[in-house]
């Protein structure tokens, strides 16, 4: 795990967006996995801006979302459905039948899971799976005591998470109490995953992930086993790190080295 500590939100955006572009140099057609919430908007807002400047064209990429409420209707302009849509898909001039998102309305709710998984390993994997993390540690919606090996399925999202993500309904009785997330076995099958935090409030969490042991009661521990996964922060969210200055440190001998980061 490679841990990045930068002073804002937007060089998160910038060193996020310099690691997706790098990991997908040479790839014919990239499939990106892709994370809803606010801590990837200053990535996708910078992906969108060298989109348009013709450094980076995602426009025969694929993409798969991590996950999507259950019994949302799909015009709600919080499914993750539309939230994808706006925040990555047009901004980035991906072609929006190349985009998936969970079906979270199937009638077959585990039918529609297996699908997906299934229409990933078709695609041949994602090669860079894009990650917040919530403030319980979740990453997706695999809630605390998610297995390590779950795949794609449906979930029941917790009291907190429910809390945290009520800030996008009129009230917390809007958010729906089930959803249909990509699983940490899934997650884990990415060849590069991309983690971005930001804000005092995620620094317990990130810690945990970063330097906690590697536990069940905090999913995005499990990213510790994953064989190249970039975690880039700000200084509030890395303000919990016991680490911070040796993580620091070799992100600048790394610079130094390699004449870019
Ligand atoms: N399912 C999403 C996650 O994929 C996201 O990473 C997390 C953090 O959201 P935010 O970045 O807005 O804090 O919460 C949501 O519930």
């Amino acid at each position: 795990m490679e841990v990045i500590i930068v002073g804002n939100a937007d060089q998160v955006g910038q060193v996020a967006a310099d690691k997706v572009i790098e990991n997908l140099e040479g790839v014919a057609t990239p499939v990106l996995g892709l994370a809803t919430g606010s801590s990837p908007l200053s990535l996708y807002a910078e992906l969108s801006r060298r989109a348009k400047e013709g450094i980076v064209d995602f426009s025969h990429g694929l993409g798969f979302a991590l996950d999507e409420y259950v019994g949302i209707d799909p015009a709600h302009p919080e499914s993750y459905r539309n939230v994808i849509h706006r925040t990555v898909v047009e901004p980035l001039g991906m072609d929006p039948d190349r985009v998936r998102v969970p079906n979270g309305f199937a009638e077959d709710l585990q039918a529609a899971a297996d699908e997906y998984d299934d229409a990933i390993e078709a695609a041949g994997g994602v090669d860079v799976q894009i990650l917040g993390i919530g403030s319980n540690g979740h990453i997706g919606f695999n809630e605390p005591f998610s297995s390590f090996s779950s795949r794609t399925r449906v979930e029941i999202l917790t009291t907190q998470t429910r809390e945290d993500n009520a800030r996008f309904f009129n009230s917390i009785d809007e958010v729906p109490t089930h959803c249909m997330t990509q699983g940490l076995g899934t997650i884990m099958d990415s060849r590069v995953a991309v983690l971005v935090a930001t804000g005092e409030h995620k620094a317990d969490a990130v810690a945990a992930m970063v330097e906690g042991p590697v536990a069940n009661v905090m999913p995005a521990s499990i990213l510790q086993f994953h064989p190249n996964c970039i975690v880039i922060v700000d200084e509030a969210a890395a303000s919990k790190l016991q680490y911070a200055e040796q993580f620091k440190a070799q992100y600048a001998l790394k610079q130094q080295l390699t004449g870019r980061a």
